[in-house]
């Protein structure tokens, strides 16, 4: 018997462990009804503790943000002693590990994933939000090599607005900006900027800017905002990258500027998308069709429902027909027994 009754009961079928975290651990499932595959994050409540606020901040979050770089949540599943969140899973992993295998990635190559952390960070930003934990582990590929943006446990959407300033001191050293350290005010977007120039660093160079087993000496790196300029770089990636890891924060690049910057656009032509991306708000016949079938209810009547956006069963069944119809699978929901 799966130590997880209540998920079999709700429609999934548990898998592999395919993450662990200080949160709890991340499995893969399969999705009964439509046979697709989810990443469910398991945590138990009573040992979350303190980081029970970042879950709820995480899912707060999730609820409000659609963009095809920002994993997607399917369904929330709270009981007594634990929380189920069901994600998009994402099969190619973590970028990191992509980048350790190749050791380091062509400019092409490291172009076409950084325009969709772009793409991704500037939607966050439009809508109010800062990642604040941005790191190689926090993006995964999905099975068409798509990035997608992961973890907003750590995101903060300041009461005024993005030009508010934050003071928390959070995520992981290695890639946080040096006024985030010092634990000097600082603003959200910033941050963000200084995170995806060690992303950027990492994808080209297949090393981090700033490393060190020792938190002083690490420190003193990431405050100096000195580090390698490996030989392979392009004048273009170079410059690029010395804007990013700006040490102040107020000459540093920002997203709009990032945008355009003729770096990012050489052999796209153009700059990375930013529309607003709420296609999965959408409000799709077949799918409906499809659960109206099932339920022998009227899809009027569902899609009141699922309209609601409760994160409850209707939301995820709906949600992964619309997967499967974006990459051409039949659109059948496996029959009662
Ligand atoms: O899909 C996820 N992780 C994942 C997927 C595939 C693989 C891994 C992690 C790691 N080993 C290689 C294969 C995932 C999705 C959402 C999430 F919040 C956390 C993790």
């Amino acid at each position: 018997m799966s130590r997880y009754p209540t998920l079999r009961s709700c429609g999934y079928e548990l898998d592999r462990t395919i993450g662990t975290g200080g949160f709890g651990k991340v499995k893969l499932a399969t999705h009964t009804l439509t046979g697709e595959k989810v990443a469910i994050k398991i945590m138990d409540k009573t040992k979350l503790g303190k980081d029970l606020p970042r879950v709820k901040l995480e899912i707060s979050a999730l609820k409000n943000l659609s963009h095809p770089n920002i994993c997607k949540l399917y369904q929330v599943i709270e009981t007594e002693s634990h929380c189920y969140v069901v994600m998009e899973y994402c099969s190619g992993g973590e970028l990191f590990d992509h980048i350790v295998e190749k050791s380091r990635l062509s400019e092409m190559e490291s172009r076409m994933f950084f325009r969709q952390i772009i793409s991704a960070v500037s939607y966050l930003h439009d809508n109010g939000y800062a990642h604040r934990d941005l790191k190689p582990e926090n993006v995964l590929l999905d099975r068409e090599q798509n990035l997608k943006i992961i973890d907003f446990g750590l995101c903060a959407k300041p009461q005024g607005g993005m030009d508010s300033l934050l003071l928390t001191s959070c995520g992981s050293p290695t890639y946080a900006a040096p006024e985030l350290i010092q634990g000097v005010k600082y603003h959200g977007s910033e941050v963000d900027i200084w995170s995806m120039g060690v992303i950027l660093y990492a994808l080209l160079c297949g090393c981090l800017p700033f490393e060190s087993d020792n938190i002083d000496e690490l420190f003193k790196k990431i405050l100096k905002g000195k580090y390698i300029e490996p030989g392979w770089l392009s004048s273009g990636s170079k410059r690029l990258l010395r804007r990013m890891l700006c040490v102040d924060p107020l000459k540093r690049i920002r997203i709009s500027e990032l945008i355009n910057d003729p770096w990012i656009s050489l052999g796209f032509g153009c700059p990375p998308s930013t529309t607003n991306h709420n296609v999965d708000r959408c409000k799709d016949i077949e799918c409906l069709e499809v659960i109206s079938q099932y339920c022998e209810i009227d899809k009027e009547i569902i899609w009141s429902r699922i309209s609601k956006w409760k994160y409850d069963s209707e939301t995820a069944t709906y949600l992964l027909l619309l997967n499967k119809k974006k990459y051409g699978a039949p659109l059948v929901l496996k029959k009662k027994e």
